[in-house]
């Protein structure tokens, strides 16, 4: 098989061939995207406001919403990530699915009613009404870390893959994504960003669906898939092992990965932003309810191409010499499969470059847009309580831009990194997630908690965090890290070798984790699934702040700003009297305090947080004064 040949060297002159119709293709994604940032640079308001600039003046509607909220968390790493997990162990990630009904019902009915309630810009914002400033600023700049090292990552990974593919050239197609991204996000605002991310879902879609349809017909049809796939061992029945340090579980993607879900939908800036901009707090909750067809939909395809791949491969034996660890690798490997099935058909194989440049070009756009809202309304509004409108406008532009510019710089940081720094990236954002869901958990739910409490909180979720991932990288014993790399690295050992380590993932059909022998103690826990990692680290941030709280003076109901806090016991203890829920400190349940709320909503946007103490509102103003505003 020529296949054979081609991946065997890697020699340039025998890469796939990238035709003129797929460079036209290729370009056209990046001018349609242009396209529209310049569309709505000039229409509309012509983004002369912060309000349109960061929030599209909170006109949006469901349907460009929800799309938008898919393309965000659907990087380029699991668009290729996905199938080539699924082509080496089999279809048990699929069950992530399950995860997708609590993940995406808890936020439509907790997060989005009280960050929409409150009229925020930021969700950490929230963390300031709800406990104080410091925490806020330690929110804003947990989120800032995380999204800066995230951006890199999700724009060098495809141009890396293309380039080892095709020849393409590596900083040319960083550089072209990169800038477009940064022109579009700072003309056109938060309405470009989400239309480009509408139209991006679409191309992304496509690109997956060719990639299906023509590998079907090449494979000799639906029936001859299904019957190598089966024969291939690719179809996982449910695992129901409770071992937490077992890769992909029922357990760990259909409960962990709840908490994942959380941490990227409920309280991710660049998801609760979406929500803020949406007309109504109803089409907010909407358009979360049509992310769950829509990423069924996107999981599906993943899935199936992954099948499809396999089915049209699995007689293949691929030895590449390649001196790259696998999660250089993996991309690769999908993207040249790809090539491969597509090279007879041109234009088809462009379509799915796009599809992967349009998953990297709508999660960076979104990293431009939340960081540059951040920065302005956490940590130089606060500063700058005279800013006129027209500068701030101009600032967010400004910001937009370097955050732009910072990920050309990150790329290139993440270009210089070893390959296990690499792999701390990827894991970097998933470990740094769950802390954050965890401070809105413990605000929202428990009244007690004060802010000495939610900061001691943060600190050792994040402790706990990178005390788990570091060491499970150190150790390479990690279960995979899954959700967000989607790539087997450590679990099939770096080896220089990687002639046989790649040989045994792609021909086995054993899991190559559970060759090694059972870990103990702290080997152990460095092993915890990836999965696991949200879950874990928020827990910690809960815990630990109720502990601090207590021990520090916990915080009565009164005290706590109104509209801050979700009534969870008091939902969960319904069948209890009132008079006994108050006696318990129970949070009263969100529509009680709606005209409150209304009020401080209105003063909260129309003359900033420090403007609060001439709040007509009494709670209001007890409120202000006894923080000192
Ligand atoms: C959001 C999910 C869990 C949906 O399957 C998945 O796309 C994911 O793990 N995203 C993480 C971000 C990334 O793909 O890079
Ligand atoms: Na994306």
């Amino acid at each position: 098989k020529f296949m054979m040949s081609t991946y065997h060297t890697m020699d340039p002159l025998e890469r796939m061939h990238f035709t003129t119709i797929d460079y036209v293709i290729f370009a056209l994604l990046l001018v349609a995207s242009m396209g529209i940032g310049l569309y709505y640079a000039l229409s509309g308001g012509r983004q002369r406001t912060t309000q349109e600039f960061l929030l599209a003046d909170r006109s949006m509607s469901c349907l460009p919403v929800s799309l938008s909220l898919i393309a965000t968390f659907q990087s380029a790493v699991a668009i290729v990530g996905v199938p080539a997990e699924i082509y080496t162990h089999g279809t048990q990630y699929w069950f992530i699915g399950c995860a997708y009904i609590l993940g995406l019902l808890i936020p439509a009915h907790v997060f989005i009613p009280v960050f929409y309630r409150l009229h925020l810009t930021s969700a950490y914002q929230y963390l300031e009404l709800r406990f104080s400033k410091p925490v806020r600023i330690c929110g804003t700049l947990t989120f800032i870390f995380q999204t800066v090292i995230y951006m890199g990552v999700c724009v060098y990974t495809p141009a890396l893959a293309l380039n080892a593919v095709t020849g393409f050239d590596l900083w040319g197609a960083v550089l072209a994504t990169g800038l477009v991204c940064t022109l579009y996000t700072t003309l056109g605002g938060l309405k470009a960003v989400i239309w480009t991310d509408v139209f991006q879902t679409i191309v992304m879609f496509a690109g997956q669906l060719a990639v299906i349809v023509v590998g079907v017909q090449q494979t000799g049809g639906l029936a001859e898939v299904w019957r190598k796939v089966w024969e291939g061992n690719r179809i996982s029945g449910i695992d129901l092992n409770p071992d937490p340090t077992e890769r992909y579980t029922f357990w760990t993607l259909g409960v962990g990965g709840i908490f994942l879900m959380l941490s990227l939908y409920g309280v991710n800036q660049a998801q609760v932003q979406r929500y803020l901009s949406s007309k109504t707090e109803r089409e907010a909750i909407m358009s979360c309810y049509m992310v769950f067809p829509s990423l069924q939909v996107a999981l599906a395809l993943s899935c199936v191409m992954g099948l499809v791949m396999f089915a049209r491969y699995s007689s293949a034996t691929l030895l590449p010499t390649v001196h790259q660890p696998l999660c250089v690798l993996y991309p690769q490997m999908v993207l040249y499969f790809v090539m491969d099935m597509l090279q007879d058909l041109p234009g088809l194989s462009g379509l799915f470059i796009a599809c992967v440049f349009s998953a990297a070009l709508s999660t960076i756009s979104s990293a431009f847009n939340s960081l540059a809202t951040v920065t302005l309304e956490d940590l130089i509004k606060p500063h700058c309580s005279a800013m006129t409108e027209a500068r701030a406008t101009l600032l967010s532009k400004g910001l937009a831009c370097s955050y732009g510019l910072m990920c050309l710089a990150m790329a290139y940081l993440t270009h210089l990194m070893s390959d296990s720094v690499l792999q701390a990236a990827f894991k970097i954002f998933g470990m740094v997630g769950g802390p954050l869901l965890g401070i809105f958990c413990l605000g929202m739910f428990f009244p007690w908690a004060n802010s000495t409490g939610a900061l001691v909180g943060l600190g050792s979720g994040l402790v706990m965090a990178f005390w788990v991932g570091i060491g499970s990288i150190v150790t390479r014993t990690s279960g995979g890290p899954a959700a967000v790399s989607h790539f087997n690295c450590t679990a099939v050992q770096l080896s220089e070798n990687i002639t046989t380590a790649i040989g045994t993932a792609l021909n086995s059909t054993a899991v190559p984790t559970s060759t090694s022998s059972q870990p103990m103690g702290l080997q152990r826990f460095y092993s915890l699934s990836f999965m696991w990692y949200s879950a874990l680290s928020s827990f910690t941030v809960v815990i630990t702040g109720l502990i601090v709280s207590f021990l520090t003076g916990p915080m009565k109901e009164e005290d706590v700003t109104p509209g801050t806090l979700y009534p969870l016991l008091g939902n969960m203890l319904y069948f209890v009297p009132d008079n006994l829920k108050q006696n318990l400190c129970c949070a009263t349940p969100l529509g009680h305090r709606v005209s409150q709320q209304s009020t401080w909503a209105h003063h909260t946007q129309s003359s900033g947080l420090c403007s609060l103490v001439e709040t007509t509102s009494k709670s209001n103003k007890t409120f202000c004064n006894k923080n000192k505003y």
